[in-house]
């Protein structure tokens, strides 16, 4: 990683006396909570139906055994000490309590906070100039360059931001350059160099650009967007987590071990997305409610581009790439002059052989890694797929339930992502399950046909019972 100096922002949570931006907000203090009552039942998960003990219905639901559709967590099957579902729902509920709290702010403290009906989420922010100049072109800049190489990586999500407000696709720009960046170190071109080591860096990184100290620009909107938004460290950490276990680990015993990976690299974005997408004033749904459907989100997205790349992710194959050739630190130590710098495309020989589906569910199945590797799609490989589809499917089902509950600037964009990607899995049947030498995907008629429709499910109000 390149050495440099670090920027030095001043945000509310840090007080430093050479701020090259010092910025404050109207935020009160004061943590009331709601009804007095630390969680709000939903409509989604009754109080009988989710049960706050790990043991859910909804994760008992999701964990359904493929196989044999029985329970996989059923009284005749050991239950794990503590699932990886248990160990990801604390997250959970951390994290909605956070933003619950954060809520609960803006409730009782109105008069200090923006009084934007449609704007729960964000404080009003007013920049303090302590240095005699205004450094909101810098920050402006910062995220301008966000918004870039967004629109360079991931296009559809990035025309899917546009229709947020403002100040929420900004957020949400920093918010996915820091994801890209964290991703290209395991899977970008550099990534054979990449050790432990170096992902500690990245995380001592990110724990500094929280603590109002980004190395660079681009951390510097998102130590922006952490100071704005109730962000916590914890997913952002946790997604450090499963770049880890990417390096180490080439195969999941089970998909209780498959569902931890997926959280680290994918239901992370979800947690870190809702306290910028905002959750609907209207909305009557518990916050943790709207954190599953966003966790349940990620992981649907993962396991589907898992069940997408099945051949390209075992097979030693050439790959494309859209990342600068210079060494890891252009792309993450120091910022680039332009998008064009992320466009440039290389073919590598990756280094491959990972197998994420389930061992234990293979096995089930009749097949083995090497079916996988020699790649024929035979009635039992079907039959495997189809259940893992399934499985999928239902974790998007889950997300769904989530959606109408988000602030309404934000539902057009979630559900126009969710129907495409939930489409890549359609395509998949199409291709008669061949994942192993055809790429799944959905032609651009198809995208632009469930624009509509994900417009006409957005504008479906929140949930109004209490
Ligand atoms: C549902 C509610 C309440 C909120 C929405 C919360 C959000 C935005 C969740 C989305 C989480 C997300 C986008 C996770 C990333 C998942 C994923 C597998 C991305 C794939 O990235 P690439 O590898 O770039 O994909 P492609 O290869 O398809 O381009």
């Amino acid at each position: 990683m390149s050495s440099g100096v670090h920027w030095v922002v001043c945000w509310p949570k840090e007080n430093t006396s050479h701020a090259l931006l010092s910025l404050t907000t109207t935020t009160t203090t004061t943590f009331l909570p709601r009804n007095g009552s630390p969680f709000r039942r939903s409509k989604m998960y009754s109080s009988s139906s989710f049960p706050s003990s790990s043991s859910s219905k909804l994760k008992l639901r999701l964990s359904t055994s493929l196989s044999t559709g029985a329970l996989a967590y059923s009284g005749t099957v050991a239950t794990p000490a503590r699932s990886s579902e248990e160990k990801v729902y604390e997250v959970v509920l951390k994290q909605a309590a956070l933003v619950r709290e954060h809520r609960n702010i803006y409730d009782n403290n109105n008069n200090n906070i923006t009084q934007n009906q449609n704007d729960s989420t964000a404080l009003d922010f007013n920049p303090t100039i302590t240095d005699g100049t205004t450094n909101w072109d810098l920050l402006n800049d910062a995220y301008f360059r966000c918004g870039e190489v967004c629109a360079e990586y991931a296009k559809t999500f990035y025309l899917g931001t546009l229709l947020m407000t403002p100040e929420r696709r900004k957020a949400v720009w920093a918010i996915y350059v820091w994801c890209r960046r964290t991703d290209e170190l395991v899977d970008g071109p550099n990534a054979p160099h990449i050790t432990p080591k170096a992902l500690d860096r990245w995380e001592q990184r990110l724990t500094d650009l929280f603590e109002g100290r980004p190395f660079d620009m681009y951390d510097a909107a998102l130590s922006h967007t952490v100071s704005k938004y109730p962000v916590d460290i914890q997913p952002f950490r946790d997604m450090i987590e499963g770049m880890r276990l990417d390096l180490r680990k080439p195969r999941y015993k089970n998909f209780d071990e498959l569902y931890l990976y997926c959280y680290y690299v994918a239901g992370t974005v979800g947690l870190m997305s809702v306290p910028v997408m905002g959750i609907a004033p209207e909305s009557k749904a518990s916050t943790e409610s709207v954190y599953n459907a966003a966790l349940a989100l990620g992981i649907a997205n993962q396991l589907t581009n898992i069940l997408r790349d099945v051949g390209e992710e075992a097979s030693p194959m050439q790959y494309k790439i859209n990342v600068p050739i210079s060494d890891f630190s252009s792309w993450a130590g120091k910022p680039l002059s332009n998008a064009a710098s992320f466009g440039a495309k290389l073919d590598i020989n990756a280094r491959r052989g990972r197998i994420y589906l389930p061992q234990d569910e293979l096995a089930q199945a009749g097949l083995s890694d090497e079916d996988i590797f020699r790649g024929k799609v035979t009635d039992k490989w079907r039959s495997f797929m189809k259940g893992q589809i399934k499985r999928a499917r239902m974790f998007f089902d889950e997300a769904e339930k989530g959606v109408a509950e988000l602030n309404s600037a934000s539902r057009w964009p979630v559900w126009a992502s969710l129907l495409l990607y939930r489409k890549i899995l359609d395509s998949i049947e199409a291709n008669d399950y061949d994942n192993f030498t055809k790429r799944a995907y959905v032609g651009k008629a198809k995208k632009f046909l469930s624009l509509p429709v994900a417009y006409a499910r957005a504008v479906m109000r929140p949930s109004q019972a209490a």
